[in-house]
């Protein structure tokens, strides 16, 4: 059995002479929560619709639960359940109602058994109570997850949810958030495509970044971090001093943020501060002398420190410098 739950080899898609995915080595493995994180557009949904066989690939492979796609459609699509662009529901039906006539729709679902499924499923995503409402007095999270729950009615190895905190509020992005988690705590794989970076950092174990069609970073959510670059952050009323000192070792100097420029002053790339330092920023390559050396070494060359330290490039940081956009990081 594969130890991956999606994966593609070269996976292409074009829309004439657009090419929407590109060369696309994805690999999910069984048990994760994996979060497939780019700016709008960069071909998420693209990529999924293809793994859900609901588009064809121009090029490339797709294996989903270790089968060959869209070979193996028929077998595999029953063990995965999807929510791509939002929920549809009847509004004038309850959200129990909707759920039967999905039921119903399946031919391998025997009636006898019906009501059971679609309680527990009402349940499994915190609506039993809600179930004889109708769908239009429910809030967009209560949607979000009824949509969800008719991807449960049967249990599923894969869960594949396109944006599911997409327009929701604080409270309804929390419980979906919560639901993802317990449905992975449950043994599910699940698959969040989001433009969110705090959605993915929050739940997700593994996440792949897609810029322009592109991979551009995969693995654990660990393994992403740790391979952000680390910077020596310098403050000082010697700035020019420091940059020549700095440049004499061998470390290449950070271009100022625009987190420094927001705060004004920044001649020649530095960070004012209103007391008359500057903050100087220094990338750390691995191979870069210990910081203590560094701190000797700028004393020696008569730079005043006020300030020193090694700073870890966030995640965020990290995805922004991949993608060359900036993520929306608020809720
Ligand atoms: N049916 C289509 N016909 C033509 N172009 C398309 C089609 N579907 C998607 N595209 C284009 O392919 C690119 C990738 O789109 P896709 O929807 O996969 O990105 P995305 O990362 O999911 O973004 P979003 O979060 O906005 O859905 C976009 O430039 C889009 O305009």
């Amino acid at each position: 059995m594969s130890d991956l739950a999606v994966r593609t080899d070269g996976l292409t898609k074009r829309f004439g002479k657009q090419l929407a995915v590109a060369d696309l080595d994805l690999a999910v493995p069984r048990g994760s929560v994996f979060g497939f994180l780019g700016p709008n557009g960069s071909g998420k949904t693209t990529t999924i619709r293809i793994v859900l066989g609901l588009a064809s690939a121009t090029a490339g492979r797709v294996q989903v639960l270790g089968q060959d796609m869209p070979g193996s459609l028929s077998r595999v699509l029953p063990r995965v359940g999807a929510l791509v662009e939002g929920p549809a529901a009847y509004p004038f039906l309850s959200g129990e109602a909707n759920l039967r006539r999905l039921d119903a729709a399946d031919r391998h679902a025997p009636a006898g058994t019906r009501a059971q499924r679609v309680a527990a499923a009402l349940d499994r995503v915190g609506l039993g109570n809600a179930g004889g409402k109708r769908v239009r007095a429910y809030s967009l999270g209560m949607k979000q997850r009824l949509g969800i729950a008719a991807a449960l009615l049967v249990p599923r190895e894969l869960l594949v949810l396109d944006e599911p905190t997409n327009g929701l509020d604080p409270q309804g992005t929390r419980e979906v958030r919560n639901l993802v988690r317990s449905l992975a705590e449950d043994g599910a794989t699940v698959v969040v495509s989001s433009h969110l970076l705090a959605e993915v950092e929050q739940v997700c174990s593994h996440a792949a970044v897609m810029r322009h069609g592109r991979l551009v970073a995969q693995g654990s959510l660990e393994d992403l971090r740790s391979r952000g670059r680390s910077r020596l952050r310098v403050l000082t009323p010697d700035p020019a001093v420091t940059r020549a000192e700095l440049a004499r070792l061998g470390l290449g100097l950070t271009p100022v943020t625009a987190d420094a420029q927001r705060d004004g002053h920044h001649d020649t790339g530095d960070e004012r501060t209103t007391d008359g330092a500057a903050v100087v920023l220094a990338d750390l390559p691995e191979d870069a002398p210990l910081p203590e050396t560094l701190a000797e070494a700028l004393v020696a060359a008569g730079v005043r420190l006020r300030g020193f330290g090694v700073v870890q490039e966030t995640l965020e940081d990290r995805f922004v410098a991949l993608t060359g956009e900036g993520f929306d990081v608020a809720q």
